[in-house]
């Protein structure tokens, strides 16, 4: 579900604007419906969130005509959002001559940014709608995509996907989602283009290297070489990067040593935590088992739950279901008369740890046995006997192909936080080390962590001389400035929400 590939004008669709900073673009598909809702409340239930804006406004107040102006409102707000950082260029909110210029440039959209950055969408949800089941969709709405709640998913994103869903909308990359990937690498390794840039396969970084001056010099690689670096960015998670998290204080494979990590750090670690990592089936399905007339293979993304008590449930494959059907949209990422099903349902480390190969193997297929019986008796009769490939991914899986620490999907609140101000931007306490993807600023996303990279990428470039900054030392005064600013007024806006809590 690829939001950012869209083409219309505004600032908001990154990642067609990352392809075309290498002058590349890739063809996609519009999806004409984001997801489509089987949900325990029958006036939820076959909801379909259509790109349409029109369309999905009288879907939805058809079911709810008695919350005609809630809905409205809600979603104006969230329009309101997306408007202001469609207007705006999107850099580097740690480079202070970027923030002179986009205030002087629009100061409307900027003081609307302001008022919604500690603001959840939650508290935006709970001005204008009363009705319980219409809140409990927003929450799912917010669900699936930040793993959390809607008091615990921050507005400014909660703004960003509820329209760009109907702006730029969902759009499919032909070929496969790993196009993407590919033709940015491929991009960067003409030299014509871009002399002295090379990427690296399988080459797992190990540690950051800090000189005596306590700055980051470079990274050991799993094979023993040394790159030296003035800039380090690191992409991996935040517990990856620095340790880990809670209450297991161990450090086993941090790339930081525990000696170097910086104070702030701790500070993050109090507000945020891990989200869990997901059971993921991967099915090669004849697409002649399934009922060929059926209704639901209309559309490509779906989402399952038959209790609500059990949306945020992340064991024994008994919670929310997410099903992805590309060859919906794009027939040639499979054989002919193929579908190609993504099943997944958020599922914690502590689900798979100690298993011997066996149990391991045995415990995968249960688990997806139960998920294909759920969906086989909600959704897709027939999807068992069609099954041609059948891939099973665990969290452990997660943490193999991708480095996360417990195969996490990345950091959710640990409790209700300021919307996005608590979370860290690129620049970390540790100098010449940079963070970025889904642990910073603002948070889980394509279109979210290609945002941290254009902002990291703007930062590094002020930092190493490539960009301008503001004069006689006043870029890193006012960076300081602004960085302290907001350390000390979250710190004693922490402190009151937990004094108000006790
Ligand atoms: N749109 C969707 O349908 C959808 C679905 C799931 C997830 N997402 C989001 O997509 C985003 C993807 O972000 P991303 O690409 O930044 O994260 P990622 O975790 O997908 O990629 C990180 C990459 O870094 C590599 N890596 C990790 N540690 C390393 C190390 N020590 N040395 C070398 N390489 C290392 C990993 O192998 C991986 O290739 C996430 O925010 C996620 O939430 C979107
Ligand atoms: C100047 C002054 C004074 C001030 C200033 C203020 C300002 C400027 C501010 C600014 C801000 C900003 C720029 C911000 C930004 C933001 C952003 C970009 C955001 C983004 C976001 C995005 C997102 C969140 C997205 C997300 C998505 C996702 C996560 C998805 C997912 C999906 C999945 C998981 C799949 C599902 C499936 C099914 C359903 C089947």
């Amino acid at each position: 579900m690829i939001f950012g590939l869209g083409s219309e004008p505004g600032s908001t669709n990154l990642l067609t604007r990352a392809l075309a900073a290498v002058d590349e673009r890739v063809e996609s598909v519009p999806d004409p419906v984001q997801i489509h809702y089987h949900l325990p409340d029958p006036r939820l239930d076959h909801l379909r969130v259509h790109r349409d804006y029109a369309q999905w406004l009288e879907e939805l107040t058809q079911r709810f005509p008695h919350e005609c102006r809630g809905i409205r409102g809600f979603y104006d707000e969230c329009w309101a959002v997306f408007r202001a950082l469609n207007a705006l260029e999107l850099l580097s909110l740690e480079e202070p001559r970027y923030l002179l210029r986009v205030f002087l440039q629009n100061p409307l959209a900027c003081f609307t940014l302001l008022r919604y950055l500690g603001v959840n969408v939650g508290d935006v949800a709970r001005r204008w709608i009363r009705d319980e089941a219409l809140l409990r969709f927003i929450d799912i709405d917010c669900y699936v995509w930040s793993v959390a709640a809607a008091d615990r998913t921050p507005m400014i994103n909660g703004g960003m996907v509820f329209s760009d869903r109907h702006y730029g909308g969902i759009n499919y990359p032909v070929g496969g989602v790993g196009t993407l990937a590919e033709r940015l690498a491929n991009a960067l390794r003409d030299q014509e283009r871009f002399p002295g840039c090379w990427v690296e396969y399988g080459a797992r970084a190990v540690r950051v290297n800090v000189d005596g001056q306590r700055r980051a010099t470079g990274v050991t690689l799993a094979d023993g070489r040394q790159i030296r670096a003035r800039a380090v960015i690191s992409n991996a998670t935040r517990w990856d990067t620095f340790g880990l998290a809670g209450a297991d204080e161990s450090v086993p494979r941090a790339l930081v040593d525990a000696a170097e990590v910086p104070p702030t750090e701790r500070l993050w670690r109090q507000w945020y935590t891990e989200s869990p990592s997901f059971l993921s089936l991967h099915l090669g399905v004849r697409a002649d088992a399934l009922d060929a007339g059926h209704a639901h293979l209309r559309d490509c993304h779906h989402i399952v739950l038959e209790e609500w008590a059990h949306m945020e449930s992340a064991t024994d494959a008994a919670g929310t279901i997410f099903v992805s059907i590309p060859t919906v949209l794009d027939a040639s990422v499979a054989p002919p008369g193929r579908h190609i099903f993504h099943v997944f349902t958020p599922s914690w480390m502590s689900e798979w740890r100690g298993l011997g190969h066996s149990e391991y193997r045995a415990r995968k297929q249960q688990l997806a046995d139960r998920l294909i019986e759920r969906l086989e008796r909600r959704v897709f009769p027939g999807l068992r006997r069609g099954i041609e490939v059948f891939e099973v991914g665990t969290p452990r899986t997660h943490r193999r192909f991708l480095g996360r620490k417990d195969g996490t999907y990345g950091p959710i609140a640990a409790r209700r936080l300021h919307g996005l101000l608590t979370m860290p931007f690129n620049r970390t306490g540790l100098p010449g080390l940079y963070c970025v993807g889904d642990s910073t600023f603002p948070g889980q996303g394509l279109n979210a962590v290609a945002f941290s990279g254009f902002a990291a990428a703007h930062r590094v470039a002020v930092d190493l001389g490539l960009e301008p900054r503001l004069p006689l030392g006043l870029d890193a005064w006012l960076s300081e400035w602004i960085s302290r600013r907001r350390l000390e007024w979250l710190g004693r806006g922490m402190q009151s929400t937990e004094d108000g809590t006790r």
